[in-house]
């Protein structure tokens, strides 16, 4: 196996004429036998080499699949690949695979706990495969050596192996994850909740899980938030007029709010997130579950908040949950009643938080469903953006009815088409969401939206803005993965345009309006 390539020759190489869009050259190669990283995984009856040009690859493989099977660190020269799979992590290529697996004839199946849709060439065996869950994307070539065989007596045996050595867990196999230092025991309650950062979301989610009995700390960035938590128990930037259980503390020292967490929680800007997190990653400990509380798409990437999680931390998919839903942070704060899904690949990953964030007027439920969720959450803001314009706009209630309707319409074709279960959209984190946010004065990609209605321009609205509204920078991120898979999303296409100061708002009324009549679907 072959991972993390990123150049190579696009060629059609099936005799079905299926174009991939990675072949590994002769200088990739080389330099995968000269200076990659090898880890060869071992089981009883099989063995499969990883190999890298990123060590970061490796050592992702050796920790992850080393909790079952023996793992060793060897030279990338003794690896011999018969059968070859290559793996792409990059995001343009792994858009291009999705599209090319999505639009042929596919299977879906579980692989590793994360969701992996499969189309095989009969004529040449050739396997593709993407994971959604993790952005992967995989080729499958029935024959084929990635690197030199052996040409010499000394090379034809493997290298001598350098056992990585971290203790396994008793009756598993050989090697555990090279971080972690004990056996996973069950911890007694309270579990200890980080949560990064102290804005609306942050704040609103940490009383939640202090509320439902964990041990929490918040990550402010301003000493003066975290001060105010710690002394008067009162966010003094985002809620000075609510008081916050005294067992909350915060901090701004990312180490100090991570020692010793059960559980990071994530509610910074989705654009921020990748950079945050590469600070807070070496403080992030072996065991912790990430949750992420985001609701947008990376705009350079297309990655949903839990697949930056997954790409920056290393942290396998079922160790990653979000948890999304008809959450507005005000009414919440003002123990008003709410309920949100908690999705993890891993079911019991998501029954673990949903127990520790479970409170006389939070109801949270399980889902397995993580794309479905976050893609619910992401696009809810854009719809919500086009109401507000209706609202500010005067158009009346049937058009905001028609909006948040044909909006849960192309929601839930992006989100079946990436691989979500077809009655997530219907559920909490879509429908439910989408409803409160399109509907709330409260809600700020809303009021965003009622400012361009009223006839503020993007940068006008913007500057009366203090908060993060995810719609305006997801809407091109969406239309984008919207394209990438051949999805129709109008209302998404024309709030982009409009944001982009490509079309005025007369204009978008129009392009939704006049669009060829056509079947409801
Ligand atoms: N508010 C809500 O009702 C809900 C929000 N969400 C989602 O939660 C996420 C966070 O939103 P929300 O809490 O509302 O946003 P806010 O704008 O209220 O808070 C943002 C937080 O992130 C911090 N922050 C801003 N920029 C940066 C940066 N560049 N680096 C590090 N930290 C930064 C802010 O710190 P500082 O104060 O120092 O600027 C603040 O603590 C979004 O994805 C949103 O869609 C989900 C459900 C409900
Ligand atoms: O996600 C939210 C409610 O569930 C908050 O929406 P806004 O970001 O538009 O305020």
């Amino acid at each position: 196996m072959a991972a993390g390539l990123r150049e190579g020759l696009p060629a059609p190489c099936c005799p079905c004429g299926c174009a991939w869009y990675f072949r590994p050259t002769a200088s990739i190669r080389e330099e995968l036998r000269t200076t990659g990283h090898a880890v060869r995984l071992e089981t009883a009856g099989a063995e499969v080499g990883v190999v890298s040009v990123e060590r970061a690859v490796t050592d992702w493989s050796a920790r992850y699949f080393g909790q079952w099977w023996k793992a060793v660190e060897v030279e990338p020269q003794s690896v011999c690949a018969g059968p070859l799979v290559l793996a792409e992590i990059d995001p343009g290529a792994y858009g291009e695979a999705a599209l090319a697996v999505t639009q042929a004839p596919h299977t879906s199946a579980v692989c590793a706990k994360a969701q992996l849709l499969v189309t095989r060439c009969e004529e040449s065996g050739v396997v593709r495969a993407v994971s959604p869950d993790q952005a992967l994307a995989y080729r499958s070539e029935p024959a084929g050596a990635i690197l030199p065989p052996p040409r010499h007596p000394a090379m034809s045996r493997p290298c001598p192996a350098r056992p990585i050595r971290w203790p396994g867990p008793v009756g598993i196999p050989t090697m555990a994850c090279p971080q972690r230092k004990d056996p996973p025991v069950s911890r007694p309650r309270p579990v200890r909740a980080a949560v990064f950062s102290a804005g609306s979301w942050g704040t609103a989610a940490a009383k939640i899980l202090a509320d439902a009995g964990s041990d929490v700390i918040v990550h402010a960035r301003r000493s003066e938030v975290a001060d105010g938590i710690n002394t008067r128990h009162r966010n003094p930037d985002y809620f000075p007029d609510v008081d916050l259980p005294a067992s909350l503390t915060a901090t701004t020292d990312p180490a100090a709010a991570l020692e010793g967490a059960d559980y990071l929680v994530l509610s910074v800007p989705a654009q921020t997130l990748r950079a945050n997190l590469a600070v807070w990653a070496p403080h992030i400990g072996p065991d912790t579950v990430i949750v992420s509380l985001m609701k947008g798409i990376e705009t350079d990437t297309g990655l949903r908040a839990s697949q930056v999680v997954a790409q920056v931390t290393g942290v396998p998919a079922d160790r990653i949950a979000v948890l999304s839903g008809p959450n507005l942070a005000r009414e919440i704060m003002a123990g008003r009643p709410a309920a949100a899904t908690v999705a993890c690949p891993d079911e019991d990953v998501a029954r673990r938080f949903q127990q520790a964030c479970r409170t006389s007027y939070f109801r949270p439920y399980t889902s397995t469903d993580v794309i479905g969720c976050e893609l619910g959450g992401a696009v809810k803001n854009v719809i919500a953006l086009a109401v507000g314009i209706a609202a500010g706009m005067g158009l009346g209630d049937n058009a905001a009815a028609v909006l948040i309707t044909r909006g849960l319409a192309e929601t839930t074709r992006l989100a079946v088409r990436m691989g979500a279960r077809p009655a997530t959209p219907a559920g909490l984190s879509g429908m439910g969401d989408l409803v409160a946010t399109c509907s709330s004065p409260l809600s700020r990609n809303r009021t965003f939206g009622a400012h361009l209605g009223q006839g503020m321009t993007v940068a006008e609205a913007t500057a009366a803005t203090r908060q993060t509204t995810e719609g305006v920078k997801s809407a091109t991120a969406i239309l984008d993965l919207a394209r990438v898979h051949g999805v129709e999303m109008p209302i998404t296409e024309v709030m982009a345009a409009l944001l982009q100061g490509k079309i005025a708002l007369d204009e978008a009324a129009a392009a939704l309006m006049q669009r060829p009549p056509r079947p409801e679907r």
